[in-house]
Protein backbone atom coordinates (compact mmCIF):
# COMPACT_ATOMS: atom_id res chain seq x y z
CA UNK A 1 0.00 0.00 0.00
CA UNK A 2 1.33 3.70 -0.67
CA UNK A 3 1.77 5.31 2.28
CA UNK A 4 -0.34 8.61 0.91
CA UNK A 5 -3.43 6.45 0.91
CA UNK A 6 -3.52 5.68 4.16
CA UNK A 7 -4.49 8.71 5.19
CA UNK A 8 -7.65 8.82 2.74
CA UNK A 9 -8.65 5.24 4.05
CA UNK A 10 -9.09 6.67 7.55
CA UNK A 11 -11.27 9.23 6.43
CA UNK A 12 -14.30 7.94 8.56
CA UNK A 13 -16.14 8.98 5.39
CA UNK A 14 -13.89 6.86 2.83
CA UNK A 15 -15.54 3.80 1.70
CA UNK A 16 -13.46 1.02 1.67
CA UNK A 17 -12.07 0.43 -1.79
CA UNK A 18 -10.60 -3.24 -2.54
CA UNK A 19 -8.04 -2.37 -4.62
CA UNK A 20 -6.51 -0.06 -2.20
CA UNK A 21 -4.72 -2.49 -0.32
CA UNK A 22 -3.19 -4.69 -3.28
CA UNK A 23 0.66 -3.60 -2.80
CA UNK A 24 1.01 -4.48 0.96
CA UNK A 25 4.59 -4.13 1.32
CA UNK A 26 4.94 -7.74 3.28
CA UNK A 27 5.97 -7.55 6.92
CA UNK A 28 3.56 -3.89 7.42
CA UNK A 29 1.27 -3.99 10.26
CA UNK A 30 -2.39 -2.70 9.70
CA UNK A 31 -4.92 -1.89 12.22
CA UNK A 32 -8.32 -2.65 10.77
CA UNK A 33 -11.31 -1.14 12.27
CA UNK A 34 -14.63 -2.98 11.66
CA UNK A 35 -17.57 -0.95 12.35
CA UNK A 36 -21.17 -2.03 11.73
CA UNK A 37 -24.30 0.08 12.81
CA UNK A 38 -25.99 2.77 11.61
CA UNK A 39 -23.81 5.30 11.04
CA UNK A 40 -21.77 2.24 8.97
CA UNK A 41 -21.01 3.78 5.22
CA UNK A 42 -20.26 0.32 3.83
CA UNK A 43 -23.35 -0.75 1.71
CA UNK A 44 -23.28 -4.42 1.36
CA UNK A 45 -20.71 -7.28 2.07
CA UNK A 46 -19.42 -6.96 -1.39
CA UNK A 47 -18.11 -4.19 -0.73
CA UNK A 48 -15.09 -5.56 1.40
CA UNK A 49 -14.66 -8.55 -0.74
CA UNK A 50 -12.10 -10.01 -1.50
CA UNK A 51 -10.66 -8.76 1.99
CA UNK A 52 -8.75 -11.16 3.65
CA UNK A 53 -7.09 -11.58 7.01
CA UNK A 54 -8.45 -10.51 10.10
CA UNK A 55 -5.50 -11.28 13.19
CA UNK A 56 -4.14 -9.61 16.44
CA UNK A 57 -6.16 -7.48 18.36
CA UNK A 58 -4.70 -3.87 19.43
CA UNK A 59 -3.01 -4.10 22.82
CA UNK A 60 -3.47 -7.03 23.70
CA UNK A 61 -1.79 -9.98 25.16
CA UNK A 62 -0.53 -12.78 22.76
CA UNK A 63 -3.04 -15.77 24.33
CA UNK A 64 -5.92 -13.16 23.94
CA UNK A 65 -4.83 -13.05 20.29
CA UNK A 66 -6.69 -15.69 18.84
CA UNK A 67 -10.02 -15.52 21.44
CA UNK A 68 -10.04 -12.24 19.51
CA UNK A 69 -10.02 -13.48 16.06
CA UNK A 70 -12.39 -16.30 16.64
CA UNK A 71 -14.98 -13.56 18.36
CA UNK A 72 -14.64 -11.94 15.02
CA UNK A 73 -15.07 -14.65 12.89
CA UNK A 74 -17.59 -15.83 14.97
CA UNK A 75 -19.64 -13.10 14.73
CA UNK A 76 -19.06 -12.70 11.02
CA UNK A 77 -20.39 -15.31 10.08
CA UNK A 78 -23.53 -15.40 12.05
CA UNK A 79 -24.08 -12.18 12.69
CA UNK A 80 -23.11 -11.77 16.91
CA UNK A 81 -23.91 -9.05 18.85
CA UNK A 82 -20.43 -7.82 18.67
CA UNK A 83 -20.98 -6.68 15.33
CA UNK A 84 -24.91 -5.99 16.02
CA UNK A 85 -25.86 -2.22 15.72
CA UNK A 86 -23.34 0.53 16.86
CA UNK A 87 -20.76 -2.40 17.64
CA UNK A 88 -17.03 -1.78 16.88
CA UNK A 89 -14.35 -3.79 16.68
CA UNK A 90 -10.78 -3.14 16.33
CA UNK A 91 -7.84 -5.78 15.14
CA UNK A 92 -4.95 -5.76 14.05
CA UNK A 93 -2.98 -8.00 11.55
CA UNK A 94 0.16 -8.40 9.43
CA UNK A 95 0.96 -10.53 6.92
CA UNK A 96 4.15 -11.78 8.68
CA UNK A 97 2.34 -12.57 12.10
CA UNK A 98 -0.24 -14.34 10.35
CA UNK A 99 2.15 -17.00 8.97
CA UNK A 100 4.12 -17.27 11.73
CA UNK A 101 1.62 -17.74 14.48
CA UNK A 102 -0.37 -19.58 12.05
CA UNK A 103 -3.63 -17.68 13.54
CA UNK A 104 -7.04 -18.45 11.27
CA UNK A 105 -8.34 -16.22 8.78
CA UNK A 106 -11.28 -14.73 7.84
CA UNK A 107 -11.70 -14.28 4.00
CA UNK A 108 -14.54 -12.03 3.11
CA UNK A 109 -15.24 -13.93 0.08
CA UNK A 110 -16.16 -16.33 2.21
CA UNK A 111 -19.37 -14.20 3.67
CA UNK A 112 -20.70 -13.83 -0.13
CA UNK A 113 -23.84 -16.15 -1.01
CA UNK A 114 -24.05 -16.69 2.97
CA UNK A 115 -27.28 -15.42 4.61
CA UNK A 116 -24.84 -14.04 6.99
CA UNK A 117 -27.53 -11.75 8.47
CA UNK A 118 -31.45 -11.33 8.16
CA UNK A 119 -31.37 -8.15 6.50
CA UNK A 120 -28.80 -6.00 4.79
CA UNK A 121 -26.08 -4.64 7.18
CA UNK A 122 -23.54 -1.95 7.04
CA UNK A 123 -20.00 -2.31 7.61
CA UNK A 124 -17.45 0.12 7.70
CA UNK A 125 -14.08 -0.87 7.51
CA UNK A 126 -11.14 1.41 7.68
CA UNK A 127 -7.23 -0.13 7.16
CA UNK A 128 -4.22 1.70 8.50
CA UNK A 129 -0.36 1.37 8.67
CA UNK A 130 1.75 1.46 11.54
CA UNK A 131 4.57 1.49 9.10
CA UNK A 132 6.66 -0.30 11.62
CA UNK A 133 8.59 -1.52 8.49
CA UNK A 134 7.78 1.35 6.04
CA UNK A 135 9.88 3.78 5.46
CA UNK A 136 10.58 6.67 7.52
CA UNK A 137 9.21 9.23 5.71
CA UNK A 138 5.64 7.92 7.08
CA UNK A 139 6.31 9.67 10.15
CA UNK A 140 3.74 12.42 9.76
CA UNK A 141 0.87 10.16 8.95
CA UNK A 142 1.86 7.54 11.47
CA UNK A 143 0.98 9.96 14.05
CA UNK A 144 -2.64 10.69 12.44
CA UNK A 145 -3.33 7.38 12.66
CA UNK A 146 -1.77 6.57 16.03
CA UNK A 147 -3.89 9.30 16.88
CA UNK A 148 -7.33 8.18 15.32
CA UNK A 149 -6.97 4.63 15.77
CA UNK A 150 -5.67 5.30 19.51
CA UNK A 151 -9.12 7.86 19.90
CA UNK A 152 -11.85 4.70 18.16
CA UNK A 153 -10.36 2.37 20.39
CA UNK A 154 -10.54 3.98 23.45
CA UNK A 155 -13.83 4.93 22.95
CA UNK A 156 -15.19 1.34 22.37
CA UNK A 157 -12.53 -0.07 24.89
CA UNK A 158 -14.82 2.18 27.96
CA UNK A 159 -18.18 0.93 25.95
CA UNK A 160 -17.10 -2.76 26.87
CA UNK A 161 -15.76 -2.06 30.16
CA UNK A 162 -18.15 0.03 31.67
CA UNK A 163 -21.13 -2.31 31.73
CA UNK A 164 -18.37 -4.60 34.41
CA UNK A 165 -17.93 -1.39 36.19
CA UNK A 166 -21.42 -1.04 37.65
CA UNK A 167 -20.48 2.72 38.67
CA UNK A 168 -17.59 1.17 41.18
CA UNK A 169 -15.14 3.47 41.53
CA UNK A 170 -11.46 3.54 39.93
CA UNK A 171 -8.57 4.33 42.06
CA UNK A 172 -5.16 5.09 40.10
CA UNK A 173 -2.26 4.79 42.28
CA UNK A 174 1.61 4.68 41.33
CA UNK A 175 4.61 7.17 42.58
CA UNK A 176 4.85 10.90 41.84
CA UNK A 177 4.71 12.16 38.56
CA UNK A 178 3.43 8.44 37.24
CA UNK A 179 0.27 10.58 35.13
CA UNK A 180 -2.49 9.34 37.71
CA UNK A 181 -3.92 12.80 36.62
CA UNK A 182 -3.17 12.87 33.07
CA UNK A 183 -4.32 8.95 32.87
CA UNK A 184 -7.20 9.46 35.07
CA UNK A 185 -8.78 12.74 33.35
CA UNK A 186 -8.82 10.50 30.33
CA UNK A 187 -10.41 7.52 31.22
CA UNK A 188 -12.92 9.47 33.71
CA UNK A 189 -14.27 11.31 30.64
CA UNK A 190 -14.50 7.92 28.68
CA UNK A 191 -16.44 6.68 31.22
CA UNK A 192 -18.42 9.41 32.23
CA UNK A 193 -16.89 9.39 35.89
CA UNK A 194 -16.09 12.35 37.97
CA UNK A 195 -12.22 13.29 38.39
CA UNK A 196 -11.18 13.49 41.63
CA UNK A 197 -7.33 13.74 42.80
CA UNK A 198 -7.01 13.15 46.70
CA UNK A 199 -4.04 15.34 47.22
CA UNK A 200 -6.18 18.19 46.23
CA UNK A 201 -9.20 16.45 48.49
CA UNK A 202 -6.61 17.05 51.11
CA UNK A 203 -5.74 20.69 50.56
CA UNK A 204 -9.05 21.77 50.44
CA UNK A 205 -9.54 19.87 54.19
CA UNK A 206 -6.33 21.42 55.26
CA UNK A 207 -7.59 24.47 53.80
CA UNK A 208 -3.83 24.98 52.91
CA UNK A 209 -2.51 25.73 48.96
CA UNK A 210 -0.65 23.15 48.44
CA UNK A 211 0.73 19.70 49.23
CA UNK A 212 4.12 21.33 49.83
CA UNK A 213 2.23 23.92 52.44
CA UNK A 214 0.91 21.13 54.66
CA UNK A 215 3.93 19.15 55.00
CA UNK A 216 5.94 22.34 56.17
CA UNK A 217 3.43 23.98 58.18
CA UNK A 218 2.15 20.44 60.06
CA UNK A 219 4.05 17.72 58.75
CA UNK A 220 3.95 14.32 57.00
CA UNK A 221 1.61 12.92 59.43
CA UNK A 222 -0.99 15.70 59.28
CA UNK A 223 -0.96 15.25 55.82
CA UNK A 224 -1.26 11.34 56.08
CA UNK A 225 -4.00 11.44 58.44
CA UNK A 226 -6.00 13.73 56.29
CA UNK A 227 -5.48 11.98 53.32
CA UNK A 228 -7.19 8.37 54.97
CA UNK A 229 -10.28 10.51 56.26
CA UNK A 230 -10.52 11.93 52.60
CA UNK A 231 -10.23 8.31 50.89
CA UNK A 232 -12.20 6.91 53.52
CA UNK A 233 -15.22 9.54 52.62
CA UNK A 234 -14.33 9.00 48.52
CA UNK A 235 -15.06 4.80 49.42
CA UNK A 236 -18.65 5.90 50.26
CA UNK A 237 -19.39 7.19 46.71
CA UNK A 238 -19.61 5.88 43.22
CA UNK A 239 -18.35 6.33 39.68
CA UNK A 240 -15.57 8.37 40.08
CA UNK A 241 -11.85 8.06 39.07
CA UNK A 242 -9.43 9.06 41.92
CA UNK A 243 -6.00 9.70 41.39
CA UNK A 244 -4.41 9.38 44.89
CA UNK A 245 -1.41 10.85 46.03
CA UNK A 246 1.71 8.59 45.17
CA UNK A 247 2.28 7.77 48.85
CA UNK A 248 -1.54 6.61 50.23
CA UNK A 249 -0.60 2.93 49.13
CA UNK A 250 1.88 3.27 52.30
CA UNK A 251 -0.93 2.73 55.21
CA UNK A 252 -3.12 -0.39 55.21
CA UNK A 253 -6.34 1.35 56.01
CA UNK A 254 -5.97 3.40 52.67
CA UNK A 255 -6.05 0.17 51.29
CA UNK A 256 -9.65 -1.07 52.73
CA UNK A 257 -11.14 2.07 51.29
CA UNK A 258 -9.54 2.25 47.70
CA UNK A 259 -10.89 -1.74 47.58
CA UNK A 260 -14.35 -0.84 47.86
CA UNK A 261 -13.28 0.37 43.98
CA UNK A 262 -10.77 -0.93 40.85
CA UNK A 263 -7.20 0.29 42.28
CA UNK A 264 -5.02 0.11 39.26
CA UNK A 265 -1.13 0.98 39.71
CA UNK A 266 0.35 3.09 36.93
CA UNK A 267 3.52 0.99 37.19
CA UNK A 268 6.24 3.37 35.53
CA UNK A 269 10.21 3.19 35.50
CA UNK A 270 11.90 5.13 37.70
CA UNK A 271 14.11 6.94 35.24
CA UNK A 272 11.12 8.20 33.28
CA UNK A 273 9.47 9.34 35.85
CA UNK A 274 12.73 11.40 37.02
CA UNK A 275 12.61 12.60 33.33
CA UNK A 276 9.01 13.74 33.68
CA UNK A 277 9.36 15.51 37.15
CA UNK A 278 12.61 17.19 36.03
CA UNK A 279 11.07 18.84 33.32
CA UNK A 280 7.53 20.22 35.56
CA UNK A 281 10.57 20.99 38.43
CA UNK A 282 9.57 19.74 42.06
CA UNK A 283 8.01 22.50 43.54
CA UNK A 284 4.64 20.64 44.59
CA UNK A 285 6.05 17.73 45.50
CA UNK A 286 7.55 18.26 48.92
CA UNK A 287 9.13 14.56 49.16
CA UNK A 288 11.90 15.79 46.79
CA UNK A 289 13.39 18.55 48.18
CA UNK A 290 15.75 16.85 49.97
CA UNK A 291 18.64 15.61 47.53
CA UNK A 292 21.07 17.80 45.84
CA UNK A 293 22.01 18.23 42.15
CA UNK A 294 20.33 18.71 39.26
CA UNK A 295 16.07 18.56 38.49
CA UNK A 296 16.78 14.92 37.07
CA UNK A 297 19.21 13.28 39.16
CA UNK A 298 17.89 14.58 42.34
CA UNK A 299 14.60 12.72 40.98
CA UNK A 300 16.13 9.91 39.97
CA UNK A 301 17.65 9.67 43.68
CA UNK A 302 14.48 10.51 45.88
CA UNK A 303 12.23 8.25 43.54
CA UNK A 304 14.56 5.51 43.81
CA UNK A 305 14.52 5.73 47.93
CA UNK A 306 11.09 6.04 47.98
CA UNK A 307 10.43 3.48 45.76
CA UNK A 308 12.31 1.17 47.76
CA UNK A 309 10.82 1.99 50.89
CA UNK A 310 7.58 1.64 49.37
CA UNK A 311 8.48 -2.15 48.24
CA UNK A 312 5.91 -3.95 46.74
CA UNK A 313 2.90 -1.63 48.43
CA UNK A 314 1.61 -0.95 44.71
CA UNK A 315 1.76 -4.48 43.82
CA UNK A 316 -1.54 -4.77 46.02
CA UNK A 317 -3.40 -3.04 43.24
CA UNK A 318 -6.31 -5.45 41.26
CA UNK A 319 -4.93 -3.98 37.88
CA UNK A 320 -1.07 -3.06 36.65
CA UNK A 321 -0.12 -1.25 34.06
CA UNK A 322 3.48 -1.23 33.14
CA UNK A 323 4.57 1.13 30.96
CA UNK A 324 7.26 -0.92 29.86
CA UNK A 325 4.80 -4.04 28.86
CA UNK A 326 2.52 -1.31 26.63
CA UNK A 327 6.12 -0.25 24.82
CA UNK A 328 7.08 -3.98 24.26
CA UNK A 329 3.38 -4.89 22.65
CA UNK A 330 3.51 -1.72 20.45
CA UNK A 331 7.16 -1.78 19.34
CA UNK A 332 8.41 1.10 21.50
CA UNK A 333 11.28 1.51 22.43
CA UNK A 334 11.00 4.88 24.30
CA UNK A 335 8.33 4.67 26.69
CA UNK A 336 8.29 8.36 26.30
CA UNK A 337 6.96 8.09 23.43
CA UNK A 338 3.57 6.40 24.79
CA UNK A 339 0.76 8.70 25.00
CA UNK A 340 -1.54 8.91 27.56
CA UNK A 341 -4.49 7.50 25.60
CA UNK A 342 -2.27 4.55 25.13
CA UNK A 343 -1.55 3.93 28.77
CA UNK A 344 -5.47 4.32 29.29
CA UNK A 345 -6.69 1.84 26.63
CA UNK A 346 -4.11 -0.30 28.83
CA UNK A 347 -5.45 0.45 31.95
CA UNK A 348 -9.07 -0.20 30.66
CA UNK A 349 -7.78 -3.78 29.33
CA UNK A 350 -6.31 -4.63 32.89
CA UNK A 351 -9.40 -3.29 34.93
CA UNK A 352 -11.50 -5.53 32.04
CA UNK A 353 -8.87 -8.55 33.40
CA UNK A 354 -9.62 -8.26 36.52
CA UNK A 355 -13.58 -7.74 36.45
CA UNK A 356 -13.94 -10.75 34.09
CA UNK A 357 -11.68 -12.71 36.15
CA UNK A 358 -13.75 -11.98 39.16
CA UNK A 359 -17.01 -13.19 37.28
CA UNK A 360 -14.84 -16.45 36.01
CA UNK A 361 -14.76 -16.86 39.93
CA UNK A 362 -18.12 -16.37 40.71
CA UNK A 363 -19.43 -18.73 37.89
CA UNK A 364 -17.12 -21.49 38.82
CA UNK A 365 -18.07 -21.19 42.52
CA UNK A 366 -21.63 -21.62 41.50
CA UNK A 367 -21.25 -24.00 38.91
N1 LIG B 1 2.31 9.44 28.98
C1 LIG B 1 2.99 10.55 29.30
N2 LIG B 1 4.01 10.93 28.53
C2 LIG B 1 4.73 12.03 28.84
N3 LIG B 1 4.48 12.83 29.90
C3 LIG B 1 3.47 12.49 30.69
C4 LIG B 1 2.66 11.33 30.45
N4 LIG B 1 1.73 11.26 31.43
C5 LIG B 1 1.95 12.30 32.24
N5 LIG B 1 2.98 13.05 31.79
C6 LIG B 1 3.53 14.27 32.41
O1 LIG B 1 4.15 13.89 33.63
C7 LIG B 1 3.88 14.85 34.62
C8 LIG B 1 3.19 14.14 35.80
O2 LIG B 1 1.93 13.66 35.35
P1 LIG B 1 0.69 13.62 36.32
O3 LIG B 1 0.53 14.93 37.02
O4 LIG B 1 -0.46 13.12 35.51
O5 LIG B 1 1.18 12.53 37.34
P2 LIG B 1 0.61 12.19 38.78
O6 LIG B 1 0.81 10.73 38.95
O7 LIG B 1 -0.79 12.69 38.92
O8 LIG B 1 1.60 13.01 39.70
P3 LIG B 1 1.45 13.38 41.27
O9 LIG B 1 1.19 12.11 42.03
O10 LIG B 1 2.79 13.94 41.60
O11 LIG B 1 0.35 14.37 41.35
C9 LIG B 1 3.00 15.92 34.00
O12 LIG B 1 3.83 16.98 33.59
C10 LIG B 1 2.42 15.24 32.79
O13 LIG B 1 2.17 16.14 31.74
O1 LIG C 1 4.76 9.99 47.02
C1 LIG C 1 4.33 10.63 47.99
O2 LIG C 1 4.50 10.27 49.16
C2 LIG C 1 3.56 11.87 47.75
C3 LIG C 1 3.04 12.13 46.53
C4 LIG C 1 2.19 13.30 46.24
O3 LIG C 1 1.12 12.94 45.39
C5 LIG C 1 1.64 13.91 47.50
O4 LIG C 1 0.60 13.12 48.03
C6 LIG C 1 2.71 14.09 48.52
O5 LIG C 1 3.67 14.95 47.96
C7 LIG C 1 3.36 12.76 48.91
Amino acid sequence: MEIGKCKDLMDPSHRFKPESYTADPVGSEYIVIVRSGMDGVIQTLDDIEPFTVFLRPFLDTESMDAKCVLSLQFSACVGSERLGTGATGFLQFSQRGRKERNLPILNSSDLRGRSVWSQPRRIALYLSCSYKNSPASAVESENFHASFDEDLILKNKSQEVAPYLSGRCIYLVGMMGSGKTTVGKILSKELGYSFLDSDKLVEQAVGATSVAQIFKQYGESCFRDNESEELRKLSLRHRLVVATGGGAVIRPINWKYMKQGITVWLDVPLEALAKRIAAVGTDSRPLLHQESGDAYTKALMRLSMLSEERGEAYANADARVSLGHIAVKLGQEDISDLTPTAIAIEALIQIEHFLKGKDDMAIARFS
